[in-house]
């Protein structure tokens, strides 16, 4: 999916202080669901803010493949002319998911409902991840899976009429909890999921916003129940897509690690089921200043101000990893500068991600001459005190977006400069993020 076939290295060196205000790209997981939803929706849908990322236009892409409209005005805006719950259309060619796990997960989810048959396909990372956490609801759900058992390539037959199942999340999956509510959309009768640690409810929320019927219990064992009332007629939004807190991240923690840096970042969205790295950040010492809060999209949204600290070492609480499990290799970044050693555990999720973040992480945090262990589900990184780390290693980023963003951050306060073997994968939840730490003073070199 990326315009360059061959890797782009990507070299950062330690930089002086960081400043500037600087707004982040809409979020990643609100921009697939509101081009999803738009697609479902009878009318126009109409969405502000949309990340323009690779991953996005995945979905876009699919949408359009199965008959919806998605377009792209010339101010930035983007127009979604929807065919209705039922109203997907086979698609033609094989869908091309690129590097985008949610785009796999959650589309698979509306194929297994509609009398449509798609394959899915994806880049040398995508290939390689579990797709089994949905075969398993979706096929109880009444879809057929073929292809190359629990990875991709990946052909869906989609079931019609498809079954309401109730269904408890095995592994804590936004992912697999919207498959299978979006799955609930076309299918007669009242689709549940229970999760018993909570994940990100962006597709709750906007379900509800499209107007679908969802409703949330806390069960006595203190999971919650999601349901969703099938057939349901969507009703077209305008939709303003907040910034992503993952992307946000980056610029947050570069201000962190750099002396006399203060960085003021607008746009972020603050859904408490996202905000995991500030409460992270908080247990090692920082509290992140919040100010001018507002909403957008139906989402919490605020201004973080930054500014250059000495973490302290600690444990990083396990329960909050649902909350900020994309933010953990940026996260690493920041607990190799801290005073003592940072504990985190509870992460066997990152294994499956656009690459085994732990193992990744791990090597590359050794070979930049910082001292951690990896655990089974989990690492310990012994902070430098807030002195530069050694550098001077080429990493391999695997096809990772956050991996090449968490190195190009290292760099910033490294003895020799730290390269990232290919940026390329940054443009797919990112594709501003070279641009926006140039603004604050951190250039390549
Ligand atoms: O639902 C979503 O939009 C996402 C859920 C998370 O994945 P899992 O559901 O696999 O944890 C996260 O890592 C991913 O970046 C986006
Ligand atoms: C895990 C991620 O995304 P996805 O699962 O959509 O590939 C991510 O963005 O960090």
């Amino acid at each position: 999916m990326s315009a360059s076939v061959t890797p782009v290295p990507l070299c950062l060196s330690a930089t002086g202080p960081l400043s500037g205000r600087v707004r982040v790209p809409g979020d990643k997981s609100i921009s697939h669901r509101a081009l999803m939803l738009g697609a479902l929706a009878v009318g126009e849908t109409v969405i502000d803010g949309l990340l323009e990322g690779e991953d996005v236009h995945a979905t876009a892409a699919a949408m359009r493949a199965m008959g919806a409209q998605a377009e792209r005005s010339a101010e930035g805006r983007w127009h979604v002319q929807g065919v209705g719950v039922g109203g997907l259309l086979q698609p033609q060619g094989a869908l091309d998911m690129g590097n985008s796990g949610t785009s796999t997960r959650l589309l698979a989810g509306l194929v297994a409902s509609h009398a449509i048959r798609a394959t899915f396909v994806g880049d040398a990372s995508l290939s390689k991840r579990p797709m089994q956490r949905i075969i398993t609801p979706l096929s109880q759900m009444g879809a057929r899976f073929s292809g190359n058992g629990d990875r991709l390539p990946m052909t869906v037959d989609g079931a019609s009429p498809a079954l309401p199942i109730e269904y408890r999340l095995p592994v804590a999956s936004a992912q697999v909890k919207s498959a299978v509510l979006l799955a609930g959309l076309n299918t007669p009768g009242i689709t549940r999921v229970i999760e018993s640690v909570p994940t990100r409810d962006h597709s709750e929320r906007m379900l509800r916003g499209f107007g679908a019927q969802v409703t949330v219990e806390t069960l006595p064992d203190g999971a919650r129940r999601i349901s969703v009332q099938g057939e349901a007629e969507l009703k077209p939004q305008q939709i303003t897509v907040p910034g992503d807190i993952s992307s946000a991240a980056f610029p947050l923690v570069a201000a962190l690690v750099v002396p006399g840096s203060e960085v003021v970042i607008e746009n972020v969205g603050l859904n408490p089921t996202r905000t995991g790295i500030l409460d992270a950040l908080a247990m090692l010492g920082l509290e992140v200043a919040i100010e001018s809060r507002s909403e957008a999209g139906g989402e919490p949204v605020g201004v973080l101000r930054v500014r250059h600290a000495l973490l302290k070492g600690g444990e990083v609480d396990p329960a909050i990893a649902p909350l900020m499990i994309d933010e953990y290799p940026i996260l690493m970044v920041a607990a190799a500068f801290a005073e003592g050693k940072t504990v985190m555990r509870g992460l066997e999720e990152l294994r499956v991600k656009e690459s085994d973040r732990l193992a990744v992480m791990a090597a590359g945090l050794v070979a930049c001459g910082v001292p951690i262990e990896e655990l089974e589900d989990g690492i310990v990184i012994q902070g430098s005190g807030g002195a530069p780390v050694p550098g001077g290693a080429t990493v391999a980023s695997h096809l990772d977006h956050r991996i090449a963003m968490s190195f190009a951050v290292l760099g910033l306060n490294a003895k020799a400069p730290v390269v990232v073997d290919d940026a390329r994968p940054i443009s797919t939840s990112f594709p501003d993020f070279l641009p926006l730490m140039a603004r604050l003073g951190a250039l390549p070199r």
